[in-house]
């Protein structure tokens, strides 16, 4: 966490952060002598005039102290809002550039967790430190010194009331500290269940499953709530003590002092000045205990961030000599040379010796079982995953030589689930194609079969709801497809895109895709479990088990292949097979 300050901080304005609480800090510790005098020299003598001259400059001290210590707050907590600005942008732009390897180890709600809670964690315990961590040593010090210069004898009082106060915040601290760094890991499990019911309501519903889920978010919220008001009655706890402690030392002060008073070796005057100081040390002794109980809260968060920042992307660019420079002019072209890849953590490989290779203009058609390697393959080619042996090659340049930009600027692609962004039809092409004109939307809308459904629902500015829950599924998918259309690159890749459509609307986008002048220019890859899909595709790898058990065109693998013979057949009985 010192490191994140440290890091953020601005310094001009953590010094004047500092200049004002110093100013504050001096302006508190002189008002004891100014009500000293004014009761010594003025109430004791019963001089007016003394008395309004020494009100005055309490007054004039006090607004100081005021408008020092508000400076003071201004500064401490723009500087912790930037620092939490700054954090979130930076943890941000990292995370965005993790690959699908950090995703499933973080998680996507402790990322979330991680961007807002813990970053608001050590927004707090900044401002705090800002004010508090200076303020309470300070004082402490200082007002120590000024009360044994005052009347060294009634100091002994701290003696007791000090190691008291020591011991008791010890003992807090020992029982809450370790509830503070559970509650993140606590808000993590409430993210990623309040996540799981958002994304899944449709699922929950339709299994009559509310129940079970609330249960399980009553669960969660429960274990969140109990963690978090057992740490605050136990913190709550730390006021009455101090209060008591307070008292107990005041009262002490004002026995030993009435004593002093007594005999005649104090003044009153003396006695409220000692009073207020010993107020002041034990508050500030409070403060620093209170700094100490947000510190490892914060730290825990700290530590949670630093996790996201310090870790590197498993998919990284080449550096050096290495790093090639994509040429734009070659040829398309798609090559899988013995590429091998397996999941961390897995038994066996996901993909294992993949060969293949296609030219500009042709389709690549991947037909397999479910779990049998598809869409690992085509993760690949992106390099959204980075093969453990052998080469991907994209327009004849290893992709991982060249850099992740270059890389995906060369390729478009609809995942197996469309994803969609909250705004309009346009915005959303525009994700495509940042400069895409309306007749170029239009024309990609009218190759994946969207155009009807887009002018019905008011055209190039009809609103997209978060992730387009406001369209059907297969309405999503067309639109995906549009948007990786509209997009002019080497390879296209649609995962799995065709599967939420009917066979008439399936085939008539195939036959427009063939027609568009971008596509033909490129290598198409399509996934799909079809064989009406796939059959024309100039090369249909089968796959099972994470190889590839045939490859060629739809007559030869019929003809020759026994898994695909069997798919084809398995669709005919099914009705599903038209075009096998
Ligand atoms: N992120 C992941 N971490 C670990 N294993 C994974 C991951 N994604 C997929 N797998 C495993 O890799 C294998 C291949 O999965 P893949 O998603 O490529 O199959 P697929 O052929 O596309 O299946 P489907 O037709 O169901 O989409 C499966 O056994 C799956 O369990």
């Amino acid at each position: 966490m010192f490191k994140i300050a440290r890091k953020n901080f601005a310094l001009w304005a953590v010094a004047l952060a500092v200049l004002f609480l110093l100013i504050q800090v001096s302006a508190d510790l002189y008002l004891p002598t100014i009500t000293s005098d004014l009761i010594d020299k003025g109430i004791a003598q019963n001089d007016h005039a003394y008395i309004w001259r020494q009100g005055g400059k309490m007054l004039v001290v006090s607004l100081l102290g005021l408008l020092a210590a508000a400076a003071n707050v201004y500064f401490a907590s723009t500087q912790a809002m930037k620092v939490g600005q700054k954090l979130r942008t930076q943890i941000y732009s990292k995370i965005i550039n993790f690959s699908s390897r950090e995703f499933t180890d973080f998680g996507d709600s402790s990322l979330i967790t991680r961007t807002t809670n813990d970053v608001i964690q050590i927004q707090n315990v900044l401002v705090t430190m800002l004010r508090m961590m200076l303020q309470a040593p300070i004082m402490l010090i200082a007002a120590g010194v000024l009360a044994y210069n005052r009347e060294a004898k009634l100091t002994s009082v701290f003696l007791i009331s000090l190691p008291l106060l020591a011991i008791s915040v010890i003992a807090i601290m020992y029982f809450v500290v370790p509830l503070f760094k559970s509650i993140q890991k606590k808000t993590d499990r409430i993210n990623l269940v309040f996540r799981e019911g958002l994304t899944g309501v449709r699922v929950i519903r339709s299994f009559n499953q509310d129940q079970f889920e609330q249960n399980r978010f009553d669960e969660a919220n429960k274990d969140y709530t109990m963690t978090s008001t057992k740490a605050q009655t136990i913190v709550s706890f730390m006021f009455p003590i101090m209060t008591l402690i307070l008292s107990g030392t005041n009262i002490g002060i004002i026995w030993l002092g009435g004593h002093l008073i007594g005999d005649m070796s104090m003044q009153v005057g003396n006695l409220v000045a000692f009073m207020t100081y010993a107020t002041q040390i034990l508050m500030s002794f409070m403060m620093l205990s209170m700094v100490f109980v947000m510190i490892p809260r914060a730290q825990a968060s700290g530590q949670r961030i630093n996790e996201v920042l310090n870790r590197e992307s498993s998919v990284k660019d080449a550096t050096g000599d290495d790093l090639k420079v994509f040429d734009q002019t070659k040829p398309a072209s798609l090559e899988f040379d013995h590429v091998d890849f397996s999941y961390r953590g897995a038994e066996n490989k996901a993909l294992e010796n993949i060969n293949f290779k296609a030219t500009a203009g042709q389709t690549v058609a991947i037909i397999g079982g479910t779990g049998s390697g598809k869409s690992t393959l085509v993760n690949l080619i992106p390099r959204l995953f980075s093969a453990d042996h052998g080469e991907i090659k994209v327009n004849g340049q290893n992709n991982a030589l060249i850099s992740q930009n270059e890389l995906h600027q060369a390729i478009s692609i609809t995942q197996q689930k469309a994803v969609l962004f909250k705004g309009t039809i346009r915005s959303n092409m525009q994700y495509g194609k940042a400069d895409a004109t309306d007749d170029e939307i239009w024309q990609a809308l009218e190759i994946a079969r969207s155009r009807d459904f887009v002018e019905e629902n008011g055209g190039l500015d009809a609103t997209v709801e978060q992730n387009g829950d406001n369209f059907s599924g297969g309405q999503r998918q067309r639109l995906a497809i549009a948007r990786t259309i509209i997009k002019s690159a080497s390879i296209y890749i649609f995962d799995d895109s065709f599967s939420a459509l009917d066979f008439k609307t399936d085939a008539e986008l195939r036959l427009a895709l063939k027609d568009d002048k971008n596509v033909q220019k490129a290598v198409s890859v399509i996934v799909a479990q079809r064989i009406s899909t796939v059959a024309d595709a100039d090369l249909i790898l089968v796959m099972d088990d994470g190889k590839v058990v045939g490859q060629g065109t739809h007559a030869d693998l019929k003809a020759t292949n026994e898994t695909y013979r069997q798919i084809v057949e398995s669709q005919i009985r099914e009705g599903d097979g038209q075009n096998a």
